[in-house]
C-alpha cells in the first residue's frame, strides 16, 4: 500500500540573493514499511523535502505547489491542528545531530515518557514502562538504571540511540532520518544503521533515510532516489542502482564512496559544485559538471525516462528512471563508464567514470 505519494511539490526561499528553487516540481512514493533512501550533495533539497512533509517550512521558505499526500489524506490541505496530531505520532524525525532533540534539563527517560503520555494517553508508570522497553529495544545496556541519566551522561551514540527510541515510541508509520548517523564514528554508524533497519522491520514503519552517503543507503534501503538541484534525476530499487547506475552524476557519488582495504584512492569528489539555486544552469543541470554533456545537454532539459525503453517513467515501485538525454537517444557520444564488482568484500560496486582511475 502506498503511505506516502509526493506530487510535484516545489519549495522557494525568497532570501535577499534572489529566490531560491529548493524543491522543484518533485515527485515520489514510498510504500508502507518501505526503506526509502534520499542521497546528493549537500543544497540538494533533501532536508527541505523532510521539513516539507513534516510542514515545518518557515519563512523566507514557501511551499509553492504540489500535493503531499500521506494515507491518501494531502498534508498540505490540513489544519495546523491535524498536522501537529500527525507530527511525532503518525511521521516522525530524527536528524543528525541527538543534542538538538534532547532536552538537556530533563533525563533522557522523563523525555521519552512524557512524547509517551502525550501521544497515547499512558499513565506515568505505563508510560514509564514502555519507555524502559523502548530504550533497551534500541540498545542502551541497563536501560532501567539509564532511565535517570540526563543527555549529557550518554555518548554520542546512546543519544541518538535515544533519539531513536523516542521517535519510535508513538509507533510511527513513516521515519524520516535526516543525517542521523553522520555526526557518529564510523563503528558506531554501522551498529545504529543496523538497529535501525531492524527496528523498522520489527515496527513495520516506513523510513525516508536522507544522506549524501551511498554507502549509508546501501547498508539499510530498499529503494532510492537521487537528487540533484532540487529534483531527481535517479530513482531505482538500490540494488540495480549498484549494480547498474544510469545517471552519471550518480557514477560520480559512487566513485567517491571510500572502501576499507582499497589501497586505490576513492575519495576522489566530484569535480565542481552544486549550482547557484537561483539561476540553475539551463537544460540539464548537471551538465557543468558532467563528464558527458554535449551542446544538446545546456538547451534540453532531461525527463525522466525508462533507461531501457526511453518512455517516460515516474520512478516508483520497482521502476528505474533517469533523466539523462543519453536515454531520450539525445546523447551522441553516449554514456562511457564501467562497473567494477568488488567481490573480495562482498561489496556492491565501484564505479569508475571512464579515464578517472586512479590505477
Ligand atoms: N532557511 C533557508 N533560507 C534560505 N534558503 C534556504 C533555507 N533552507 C534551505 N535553503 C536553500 O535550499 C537549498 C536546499 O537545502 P537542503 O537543506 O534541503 O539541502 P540538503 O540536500 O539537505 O543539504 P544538506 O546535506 O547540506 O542538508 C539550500 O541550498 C539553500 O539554498
Amino acid at each position: 500500500m502506498t503511505l506516502l505519494e509526493v506530487n510535484d511539490l516545489t519549495v522557494k526561499f525568497y532570501t535577499q540573493d534572489g529566490v531560491v528553487t529548493a524543491v522543484d516540481n518533485l515527485s515520489y512514493q514510498i510504500e508502507s514499511g518501505e526503506k526509502f533512501g534520499v542521497v546528493g550533495e549537500s543544497g540538494a533539497g533533501k532536508s527541505v523535502t523532510a521539513l516539507s512533509l513534516m510542514r515545518l517550512i518557515d519563512s523566507p521558505g514557501q511551499i509553492e505547489s504540489g500535493e503531499i499526500l500521506f494515507k491518501g489524506e494531502d498534508l498540505l490541505e490540513m489544519s495546523e491542528e491535524e498536522v501537529r496530531n500527525i507530527r511525532g505520532n503518525e511521521i516522525a524525525m530524527i536528524f543528525q545531530d541527538a543534542q538538538t532533540a534532547l532536552n538537556p534539563v530533563y533525563t533522557v527517560g522523563e523525555q521519552i515518557a512524557e512524547a509517551i503520555r502525550h501521544h497515547l494517553g499512558h499513565d506515568e508508570a505505563e508510560a514509564r514502562e514502555r519507555t524502559i522497553q523502548l530504550l533497551d529495544r534500541v540498545g542502551i545496556p541497563e536501560a532501567e538504571t539509564r532511565f535517570s541519566d540526563y543527555p549529557h551522561e550518554f555518548s554520542g551514540g546512546m543519544q541518538q540511540r535515544a533519539v531513536i527510541a523516542m521517535a519510535l515510541s508513538c509507533d510511527p508509520d513513516l521515519l524520516l532520518c535526516d543525517e542521523p548517523t553522520t555526526a557518529l564514528d564510523v563503528t558506531i554508524e554501522a551498529q545504529i544503521l543496523e538497529e535501525l533497519e531492524e527496528l523498522a522491520d520489527d515496527f513495520d514503519t516506513a523510513i525516508q533515510l536522507i544522506t549524501h552517503d551511498l554507502g549509508v543507503v546501501a547498508e539499510v534501503c530498499d529503494r532510492v532516489m537521487v537528487m540533484y538541484g532540487g529534483k531527481p534525476v535517479e530513482k531505482a530499487p538500490v540494488e540495480e542502482l549498484y549494480y547498474d547506475p544510469k545517471h552519471p552524476y550518480t557514477v560520480g557519488l559512487m566513485s567517491s564512496i571510500p572502501r576499507v582495504g582499497d589501497d586505490r584512492d576513492r575519495l576522489q569528489t566530484i569535480p565542481g559544485t552544486m549550482p547557484d539555486l537561483v539561476e540553475l544552469p539551463p537544460g540539464c543541470s548537471f551538465h557543468p559538471r558532467c563528464p558527458y554533456a554535449e551542446e544538446s545537454c545546456t538547451r534540453k532539459e532531461p525527463p525522466l525516462l525508462d533507461p531501457e525503453t526511453g518512455e517516460e517513467a515516474a520512478g516508483t515501485a520497482n521502476e528505474h528512471a533517469a533523466a539523462c538525454l543519453e536515454y531520450s537517444g539525445e546523447l551522441q557520444g553516449g554514456l562511457d563508464y564501467s562497473v567494477e564488482i568488488n567481490d573480495s568484500q562482498g561489496e556492491p560496486t565501484a564505479v569508475n567514470p571512464e579515464g578517472d582511475r586512479n590505477d
